[in-house]
């Protein structure tokens, strides 16, 4: 079993490694589905009640992983000299032994601004492909490009690596709503190039939903947490699960880069929890392309959560003033 360097302490329960592929005794927390005619059959409550759920194809399903890959090789292009991003453009994971971080970094910048249009459309078309929830979803603007190379080949203290923790170096134990999410969010994590054990997620499922003590941003260490179980997908996979698991990055000891992009969306109105230390919306896509669609946050914004912001930003517009 795996687990990360810093990570919370080990549980009394057995771990398991589980595999989207399918491995003998995966354990019922974690589904592995192909989107068939009538799209995707997952149930979003199911995922939302802690199951992991691994979409087969997602992103081919819905078109998007040859965009997603042509947009990574133009920002591989303009990073990287014209020798180093031939070895590199067609696949992100040798990213580590043709470019430095830095160069890695402003791959992962450049794909930011190049993907966040196309991203929404992504977003638009897993939630038009699910089956019907029952509820309405709200979509994150969320856009996460998490390219993470080998622990090893990165140099430790690079000034060039702050702020990306979870996104170039590995994030460790939280949950999503400590910091800004609705506690019913659920995160689309898409394998754009393959997950290996050893690069990938770590997931504790006995400790979801239960009551751990945190800083508001990552769990307080030597909690009793369960063992962490990982996750394995082959590129183009979309790994569903709810936010509010408690998740970490699992330190890279592979010999490849791991590629990946999340986004985000909210199963039904969202709802904030009170000591979250910041806040983000969720719009209403109904309102997309209408004239309200500078509307499209307002049933995020009308929540407690959304008026405490609101109220919150305006105490510091008043103190910075
Ligand atoms: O990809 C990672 O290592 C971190 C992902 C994460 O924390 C998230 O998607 O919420
Ligand atoms: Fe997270």
């Amino acid at each position: 079993m795996t687990r990360p360097a810093d990570g919370p302490a080990a549980g009394s329960v057995d771990g398991w490694a589980g595999s989207a592929a399918g491995s003998v005794g995966a354990p019922a927390a974690l589904h592995s589905v192909e989107p068939g005619p009538y799209g995707i059959p997952v149930s979003l409550r199911h995922v939302l009640d802690g199951a992991l759920v691994a979409v087969k194809g997602g992103l081919r399903h819905i078109g998007a992983l040859e965009t997603i890959r042509r947009e990574a090789a133009r920002a591989v292009a303009a990073a990287l000299p014209a020798a180093e991003a031939a070895q590199v453009s067609g696949a992100l994971e040798n990213a580590h032994r043709h470019a430095d971080t830095g160069q890695i970094a402003a791959v992962r910048t450049d794909l930011e601004t190049r993907l966040r249009p196309f991203s929404r459309t992504v977003l638009h078309d897993v939630a038009r492909a699910l089956e019907p929830q029952g509820a309405r979803l709200y979509l994150s603007g969320h856009l996460g490009i998490r390219i993470m190379p080998p622990e090893r080949s990165v140099g430790a203290g690079e000034e060039e690596l702050a702020g990306l923790e979870g996104f170039l170096t590995p994030r460790d134990a939280h949950v999503d709503s400590w910091f800004n999410t609705a506690v019913n969010s659920v995160n689309l994590w898409m394998a754009v190039g393959p997950v290996r054990s050893g690069n990938g997620l770590l997931f504790y499922p006995d400790a979801y939903r239960r009551p751990l003590r945190h800083d508001g941003h990552t769990l307080v260490p030597g909690q009793e947490v369960g063992a962490p179980v990982d996750v394995e997908l082959d590129p183009g996979d979309i790994l569903l699960f709810a936010g509010d698991h408690l998740h970490a990055s699992q330190p890279n000891s592979t010999d490849e880069t791991r590629f990946v992009i999340t986004k985000r969306l909210c199963v039904g109105v969202p709802r904030y929890p009170s000591g979250a230390t910041g806040w983000v919306p969720y719009e209403d896509p109904r309102l997309w392309g209408t004239r309200w669609e500078r509307w499209a946050t307002w049933r995020s914004r009308l929540t407690p959560g959304g008026v405490r912001e609101t109220l919150r930003t305006a105490r510091h517009r008043r103190s910075g003033s």
